[in-house]
């Protein structure tokens, strides 16, 4: 007779856990008494209490191993936005992800967590205080959006509450925090090619911009408070700071606490939108020639120049969420956690 082991409940998967939400994820885990085993296609660090995988998580085979006797997943694995290969995007974030259900369900995971964007519902219009019942983006910016779209679908649909697979999407923003890959490292590169004195629009759009932290802790509360009988069951949830602030307060905060100047001259939205449509024309129609990446996509500028912030009510009420660190702390840890990144560092 063969006995089924009984997956621990305090074992995880955490799929993308060498990034860097990630990451960041394990190690709270870790201080929640989880062992973790970690699915990537990189491994980036080492920590006692993590069993790494190292594969595609198009690979059915190869995620196996790592989600064997796991009871709960985390989905927070994903191609890098700035990336403009749609084929890849539409590999990884969703066939890849339909192959995560499928080898979630054949191995009898419980439940499983993905990390959505808030952006699956922006197309460049303004969002003032955006609640999950807004539909998704008819016309997404852009190929990252349009994948994480599909992904979230197919993550919710997936939700069985018949003993089968629970699921739940976090929908985070503009995420934050020491060792983050794009915001800070994407922004001090434009200021240090000059291009960060003007504020595109008239500056008063507000945006919501989560500590890392706090994204963590909505994962790790929306994983516990998960359970057939609850709301949480096939729901998207956002999880923000609670406190919007001006797109380009926050920009001044970081790069006037890394030691640039804070932009300051205005530029119409309009005018700015239009440049950055010709330019990312002119790289798709000269890409076989020579390659360039335009730093303002039409992206990054209606995300600079609209308000685009969620309330985070619902996960609130469902799951009892609460930002834990303040924008102003998360802002202070973040600046100290990039010496490298100073004005006049070497
Ligand atoms: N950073 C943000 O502001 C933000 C905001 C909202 C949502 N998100 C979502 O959060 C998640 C994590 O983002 P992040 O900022 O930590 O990005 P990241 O690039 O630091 O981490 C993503 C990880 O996924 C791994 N990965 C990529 N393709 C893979 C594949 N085929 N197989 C296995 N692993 C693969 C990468 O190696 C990387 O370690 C993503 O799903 C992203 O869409 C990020
Ligand atoms: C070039 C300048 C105008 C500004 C430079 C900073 C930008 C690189 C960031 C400001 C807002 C950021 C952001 C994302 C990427 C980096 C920025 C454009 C996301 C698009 C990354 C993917 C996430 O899913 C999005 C989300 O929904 O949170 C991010 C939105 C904010």
């Amino acid at each position: 007779m063969t006995t089924r082991v009984r997956p621990s409940s305090k074992r995880c998967a955490v799929i993308g856990g060498s990034g860097f939400l990630g990451r960041h994820l394990v190690e709270k885990l870790l201080e929640r008494g989880y062992s973790v085993a970690v699915f990537d296609i990189r491994q980036s660090y080492e920590l006692p209490g993590v069993t790494f995988y190292q594969g595609d998580l198009c690979d059915k085979e190869a995620l196996r191993p790592a989600l064997k006797d796991v009871p709960l997943v985390f989905h927070c694995a994903s191609p890098a936005p700035a990336s403009d290969d749609r084929a890849l995007f539409q590999r990884v974030n969703v066939q890849g992800t339909r192959t995560v259900i499928q080898a979630c369900t054949e191995l009898g995971v419980q439940k499983l967590v993905l990390t959505s964007s808030a952006s699956v519902v922006y197309e460049g219009a303004d969002i003032k205080n955006g609640t999950e019942d807004i539909p998704y983006a008819a016309k997404p910016m852009d190929y990252y959006t349009e994948t994480k779209i599909k992904q979230e679908k197919l993550v919710l649909q997936a939700c069985d509450k018949e003993g089968g697979l629970l699921t739940v999407a976090i929908r985070p923003h503009g995420i934050f925090g020491p060792r983050d890959p794009q915001l800070v490292p994407i922004l001090v590169d434009t200021a240090r090619r000059g291009k960060m004195k003007f504020i595109i629009g008239d500056g008063t759009n507000l945006v919501d911009f989560t500590f890392v932290e706090n994204v963590v802790h909505g994962h790790i509360l929306a994983a516990e408070h998960l359970r057939p009988e609850s709301p949480l069951c096939g729901k998207p949830y956002h999880i923000t700071n609670d406190e919007p602030i001006r797109f380009w307060d926050f920009m001044s905060k970081v790069l006037v606490g890394l030691g640039y100047a804070a932009p300051r001259y205005h530029l119409p939205y309009m005018l700015v939108y239009g440049l950055a449509m010709l330019l990312w024309l002119l790289a798709l129609l000269l890409r076989p020639l020579v390659a360039f990446k335009p730093t303002f996509t039409p992206m990054r500028v209606a995300l600079a120049g609209t308000h685009h912030y969620y309330s985070c009510e619902a996960a609130k009420r469902d799951m009892g969420y609460k930002p834990l660190v303040s924008l102003t702390e998360g802002i202070s840890r973040t600046v100290e956690s990039y010496p490298h990144l100073r004005h006049g560092a070497p």
